[in-house]
């Protein structure tokens, strides 16, 4: 049964069952193991630090995530399918574990930050096939 989310032990939770479902996702995983390979043990905590800091503002989450998914961007182009997926597996994992304010806040910050960061990883696409444009003319 869903419950309210109290403390970081619930964070985690949710942060570990999401992954879960990404690094099984056909549409995602690959560009977590192969295009970035990520450590999973190193990223899970950090991603934990994250949304932590993200509901109370704990302080311990020192990142730049749009500058990261910008770099990754030219790596491999993330697409709205991409970002779409993301967030349906990210609201599916919430609604299945919790309920109440902090779930529906989540749910919130999850879609304003996506949408800022497609935003800002599309105009990187943008700029790197006018420049592909300019080089090749
Ligand atoms: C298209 C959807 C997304 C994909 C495929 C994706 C993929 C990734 C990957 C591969 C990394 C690790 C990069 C590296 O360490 O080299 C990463 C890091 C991260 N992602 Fe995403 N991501 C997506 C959307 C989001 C969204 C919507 C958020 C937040 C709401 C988010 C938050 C983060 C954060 C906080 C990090 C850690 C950045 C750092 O401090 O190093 N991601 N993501």
């Amino acid at each position: 049964m869903p419950v309210p989310i109290q403390s970081r032990d619930d964070i985690q939770r949710l942060v570990y069952r999401f992954y879960d479902k990404v690094r099984q996702d056909p549409q995602l995983s690959f560009i977590f193991n192969d295009v970035a390979h990520i450590d999973w043990d190193t990223h899970l905590p950090h991603m934990v630090d994250f949304w932590e800091n993200i509901v109370w503002g704990t302080g311990n989450y020192k990142g730049q995530p749009m500058g990261v998914h910008m770099l990754l961007t030219r790596k491999h182009p993330l697409t709205a399918e991409h970002f779409g997926r993301w967030k349906e597996l990210f609201y599916e994992t919430i609604d299945e574990l919790f309920t109440g304010e902090i779930a529906d806040e989540l749910k919130m910050r999850a879609h304003a930050i996506a949408g800022v960061m497609e935003m800002k990883v599309k105009h990187v696409s943008l700029l790197s096939q006018t420049s592909q444009t300019t080089t090749t003319e």
